[in-house]
């Protein structure tokens, strides 16, 4: 990837323009913690030209066929395929993570372009049995209007995408606001969005002070539904600000999954499900393994293979061949080594890592394994978005499920188990959005994704991730019979 600093622009009814008071901050690579570019911070002005923009494009849109936008959808996907590396390494460069696990999230975002073209032209409505003969009462499914989307740096593509592919197709418009920390992945994007000839106003793109764009858009009744992931606190704050003007909101936040490990389990298969859920994206990601809970008969072997799995894992500049890039930023690096020092300080014992690493001059931190973790550990109660695995001993099933729902959060949790009335009585018992059975891999674009309690609420992906951007309307009719 050229050394070039890139200066990344707002995309604003059709057009890539600086912000209109000529601000920007600085993008850095957490690799090395060098600058790699400028990015424009959206005015007041910007904010409200994207607004004004939504809602006026809103009014055509709305009124194009599901085909129309298909077709649309279908020329982004096309983009989205041809220039997968190209953006992949942009995310590299900003957000750290290894450039094949990049090209993997451009598939991954391509993957609800895709479906979601096809997935616009299914929706419908309903004829309903009249209550006199002269009437007819019908059911429209309809966009919701303009969105505003906010999301995170962990996936800097695939967060917003999951949601503009729905949106897009319902028929709304969309602003996005991407992470401070990954901007240009996202101006990246929106040269695909251009080329792909979306009408001005249709996909926007803000960046900038998160506060600022934040509340503009909660005071403006014309943005009619948001759609954000990220930390539960943003969460709980953006759904107070939204009751102000009664916008639908759908909330992606934190996890913290347990994954339980039967005695009945093929061990190595939870080895490899509970390093593959972990270590992805270096631990931070919402659904990552939290907690890994293993019951005491099988306990040493499974440490046996979780062990031989997780230290050959490797990490470092995300340009070379490693498993896992640096850490996003000091915040995010602050949380993990705190999490790790508080375990060991009550008792924990650390089998692998437990340590910051060299290299870069960025933020690295050892892929690690701790076991004799108790509740009473930070690292039991919160989400730790860093590549730790903490492991507990259960003796019962009862137990296990105790310990596992025993958390405010409710995204993910994973269950091995070879045993068919087990695995059916634990991942109904889970209280969770999300289980996955005998994998530690549950995303799928045609699957529904999303959380339950503090985790948030709203689906992406499938049938039920375009049902967020619709609302109904009932008409009912009387006409005269001849
Ligand atoms: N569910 C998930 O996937 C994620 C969970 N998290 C959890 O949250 C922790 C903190 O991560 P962090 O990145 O700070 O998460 P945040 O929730 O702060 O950030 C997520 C998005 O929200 C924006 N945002 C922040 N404050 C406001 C605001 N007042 N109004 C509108 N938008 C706002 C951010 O913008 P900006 O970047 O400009 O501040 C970013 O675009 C992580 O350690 C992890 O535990 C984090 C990311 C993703
Ligand atoms: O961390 C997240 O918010 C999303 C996880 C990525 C995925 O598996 O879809």
């Amino acid at each position: 990837m050229s050394e070039a600093k890139q200066v990344g622009q707002l995309y604003i009814n059709g057009t890539f323009k600086p912000a209109e008071d000529g601000q920007t901050f600085e993008v850095l690579n957490p690799y090395t913690l060098a600058i790699i570019g400028e990015q424009a911070e959206a005015s007041e002005k910007d904010i409200q030209a994207a607004i004004d923009g939504a809602v006026q494009a809103f009014r055509t849109w709305k009124q194009t066929t599901a085909y129309e936008r298909a077709g649309y959808l279908r020329k982004l996907l096309h983009l989205m395929q041809t220039r997968e590396r190209e953006i992949a390494e942009v995310m590299t460069l900003e957000q750290g993570k290894p450039v094949a696990e990049a090209v993997g999230e451009v598939r991954y975002a391509a993957s609800y372009v895709a479906w979601y073209a096809e997935e616009g032209i299914r929706v419908t409505g309903d004829l309903l049995a009249p209550s006199q003969t002269d009437s007819r009462l019908s059911v429209r499914k309809i966009p919701v209007g303009p969105v505003g989307i906010i999301t995170p740096w962990n996936f800097p593509l695939a967060m917003f995408v999951r949601k503009i592919a729905p949106a897009l197709a319902a028929g709304c418009t969309v602003i996005v606001k991407p992470a401070e920390q990954t901007p240009l992945t996202a101006v990246k994007f929106f040269e695909l969005i251009h080329e792909a000839g979306f009408p001005a106003g249709v996909c926007q793109l803000l960046t900038g002070e998160a506060s600022k764009i934040g509340s503009a858009w909660m005071a403006s009744s014309a943005i009619r539904k948001i759609s954000f992931t990220g930390s539960t606190a943003v969460g709980k704050m953006l759904m107070r600000q939204a009751s102000e003007t009664l916008k639908k909101v759908s909330l992606e936040l934190g996890g913290h999954a347990p994954l339980i490990v039967f005695d009945d389990a093929d061990l190595d298969m939870a080895a490899a499900g509970a390093v593959e859920s972990k270590f992805r994206n270096c631990g931070q990601v919402c659904v990552a393994t939290n907690r890994v809970l293993v019951q005491r008969s099988v306990y040493d072997a499974f440490i046996e293979k979780l062990m031989k799995r997780t230290s050959a894992l490797t990490f470092g500049d995300g340009f070379t061949n490693v498993d896992m890039g640096p850490i996003i930023d000091k915040q995010g690096f602050d949380k993990i080594v705190a999490h790790v020092d508080d375990a060991l300080a009550k008792g924990a014992k650390c089998l692998l890592g437990g340590k910051p690493a060299k290299g870069g001059g960025g933020y690295l931190f050892e892929p690690t394994v701790l076991t004799d973790v108790t509740s009473a550990m930070r690292i039991a109660k919160e989400e730790t978005f860093g590549p730790v695995l903490p492991v507990f001993v259960f003796d019962t099933e009862a137990e296990a499920i105790q310990m596992a729902n025993d958390t405010p959060f409710g995204l993910a949790a994973y269950c091995f188990t070879e045993n068919l009335s087990r695995s059916i009585r634990v991942t109904e018992a889970l209280e969770y959005g999300m289980v996955g059975l005998n994998t530690g891999r549950i995303s799928a674009a045609q699957a529904p994704f999303g959380g339950v309690k503090m985790s948030g609420f709203g689906r992406e992906g499938g049938r039920y991730g375009i049902e967020e951007y619709l609302v109904t309307q009932y008409i009912a009719t009387v006409y005269k019979e001849s």
